[in-house]
């Protein structure tokens, strides 16, 4: 777990290139001292020039054409130390952005379902995309601009012994008041309160903006375009609005700090006519003057970047508060040797789980699930029925643990699955899900995430006995279509038998169809059955299906209501029963003699 404060952490992510990072501050050091070298050759060539012609003497030219040369090696240097400088902080930028992006993305793969339900994917695609590019910005370009800023005074420091101390000490004050104007600006009351809600507000905007587009086609079904880009509009006054805060809360603070950079000369030219009534090197003076002068307008620059280096480093700091937030989402807890099992026997313990609390409710109301016990045996099919928000899903969902109960347990071969190692656990178990998500990538690579290492022939296999073969062969590029590339349309009932043919592939002993033939018509719904048996042939199979002739042949119907088992039996049992099921059974008949009777043609048939 990320414990430390924000600021601090970036620190170490900066530093965990340690070498590397030592290396681009060095160099930036090097870039800025060598930067003040043309200056000081300037000065002592114009030096050499005014007492050649004070003294009538004559011009040491081989002299000045040296310290030309030393000017221009000078300039030189700086510009390829600070190459150099950036060169070190990508390479260490870039290998922080690759560390944390990948950790990053590998954590959220752990974290339990649960947590996507409170995440948006516009808050987590901001994290990923901007907050760890923000850290990288920082890390390679604003952290030379750091060392290069703090180096400046330093050096000025150092080269006031060379030249007149007081005007040194003239040049400096500016630069210390400009700090203090700056530094005082950030500790306004406040300015991180009005941080804070801005980078709130600019995530509303990317949440309300992808919600916007992912649901334009229900937008305009239902004529709610006006409604629907309100929100939109209205997140985006929002951060305009905080924007506007924000500067208006820096605005003097900022001004000043300009004012103050750019007309160093004004510190400098009091002090120059003060001293000229004192002083008894004249020459020397005007000189030194001079030089001061010169060097006030060049001063400037490296504060400038100070300016956003600072609002860098406050968005930085912003952005690891954002990305260290997620990662201390507790993870579920893998044991530290996994156990692993010789049976895929599926068996529920007095299972009790709650969505919204981490300790289940004593009130059963509150939960999803109370005390459900059934066994599922391997080369079984267990269905599970009930009412819609029953809970059939939950159970599916606690299988691979996507959540762990608060209560009971689940052991498969009689193995606790909290003892085994996610990714084992994740290998026995298969889903058909209602909702059949497609990777924009061909079809040959959709169907292979059931086993990345599948041969073709494996996957035309798969594909004939999903019953997808055919109209795969019909796109123009087959296998290789690109799931939603231009012209590539398929159908729910395709997308659906894509998904079987990715389970048929992967081909583990337990199997979980959630609503596996929702989309399918009658002809290729009988299909993908004898499909579905061969496939479920000696494995565990558990059955979410609304349609009740689809599981009437199921070896075990499990029947919830509320959360609740409150019957369990095959079709026959629970018939003879005549309780719940036999309620439902009885309006599913009804439901297809409604059918029958003409009242609806269509072939598919109303859910229960
Ligand atoms: N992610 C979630 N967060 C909070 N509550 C949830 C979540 N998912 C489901 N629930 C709630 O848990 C209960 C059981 O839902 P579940 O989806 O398991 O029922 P279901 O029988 O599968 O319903 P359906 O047949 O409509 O899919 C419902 O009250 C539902 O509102």
């Amino acid at each position: 777990m990320k414990t430390s404060n924000p600021s601090y952490r970036l620190w170490q992510l900066t530093f965990r290139y340690k070498i590397i990072i030592i290396f681009s501050c060095l160099f930036s050091i090097l870039s800025v001292a060598t930067a003040f070298i043309p200056f000081i050759s300037v000065y002592y060539i114009v030096y050499e020039i005014i007492t050649a012609l004070v003294n009538h003497q004559l011009l040491n030219s081989e002299l000045i054409i040296n310290y030309g040369w030393l000017a221009f090696i000078g300039a030189a240097c700086s510009i390829f130390f600070n190459f150099l400088a950036l060169c070190f902080s990508h390479i260490a930028a870039f290998k922080t952005l690759y560390h944390l992006k990948y950790n990053f993305v590998r954590y959220l793969s752990c974290l339990p379902l649960g947590f996507y339900t409170a995440h948006s994917s516009g808050e987590l695609r901001k994290i990923v995309d901007d907050d760890i590019e923000k850290i990288e910005i920082f890390i390679a370009h604003q952290l030379p601009d750091i060392i290069g800023s703090f180096t400046t005074p330093v050096i000025i420091l150092i080269i006031l012994a060379f030249f007149d101390w007081r005007l040194g000490l003239a040049t400096l004050v500016p630069i210390i008041l400009a700090y203090i104007v700056l530094i005082s600006g950030y500790r306004r009351k406040g300015i991180k309160n009005n941080m804070q809600e801005f980078q709130k507000r600019l995530v509303d905007m990317s949440n309300a903006s992808v919600e916007y587009i992912r649901g334009i086609t229900v937008v305009k079904a239902f004529n709610q375009t006006f409604f629907s880009f309100k929100r939109f509009y209205e997140s985006i006054k929002a951060y305009e609005q905080y924007c506007l805060r924000f500067i208006n809360c820096f605005k003097y603070h900022m001004a000043f700090f300009i004012l103050i950079l750019n007309n160093i000369y004004l510190f400098i030219v009091p002090v120059i006519i003060w001293l000229l009534g004192v002083t008894d090197n004249y020459a020397h003076f005007i000189l030194a003057s001079i030089f001061y002068l010169i060097f006030s307008l060049a001063l400037p620059a490296p504060f400038f970047k100070l300016l956003y280096v600072s609002q860098g480093l406050q968005r930085a700091v912003k952005s690891v508060e954002n990305m260290d937030n997620i990662l201390n989402t507790k993870p579920l807890v893998e044991p530290e040797s996994g156990l692993e099992v010789d049976n895929y026997d599926v068996c529920f313990n007095e299972v009790t789980f709650a969505y919204d609390t981490n300790e289940a409710s004593d009130a059963p109301e509150n939960n999803a699930l109370n005390h459900i016990s059934f066994d599922a045996k391997q080369g079984t099919t267990t269905a599970l029925v009930g009412l819609s928000g029953s809970g059939k899903s939950t159970v599916s969902l606690l299988i691979p643990r996507f959540f762990d109960p608060n209560k009971g347990s689940i052991t498969i071969g009689g193995v606790d699955i909290r003892q085994m190692k996610s990714d084992y656990l994740l290998s026995l178990v298969s889903f058909v899900f209602q909702d059949v998500f497609l990777f924009k990538q061909t079809i040959l690579d959709n169907i292979k995430i059931g086993k990345p290492d599948a041969s073709l022939d494996e996957v035309i296999a798969a594909a004939k006995a999903a019953q997808c073969h055919e109209f795969i062969e019909r796109l123009p590029d087959g296998y290789q279509s690109v799931i939603g590339a231009k012209g590539m349309h398929l159908s729910g009932g395709e997308m659906q038998r894509l998904a079987i043919a990715r389970a048929l592939l992967k081909n583990s002993p337990i199997l979980i169809l959630d609503e596996a033939t929702s989309f399918a018509d009658p002809e290729n719904e009988y299909k993908i059955q004898l499909a579905l048996k061969v496939l479920m042939e000696g494995k565990t199979v558990i059955m979410i299906a609304h349609r009740l002739s689809t599981i009437k042949d199921a070896d075990q119907i499990v029947v919830l209501d509320k959360g609740n088992l409150v019957e369990k039996g095959t079709h026959d049992e629970l018939i003879d029963r005549q309780q719940t099921y036999y309620k439902m059974w009885q309006y599913y008949k009804q439901t297809l003699d409604w059918q029958m009777d003409g009242s609806s043609h269509n072939d598919e048939v109303a859910h229960v």
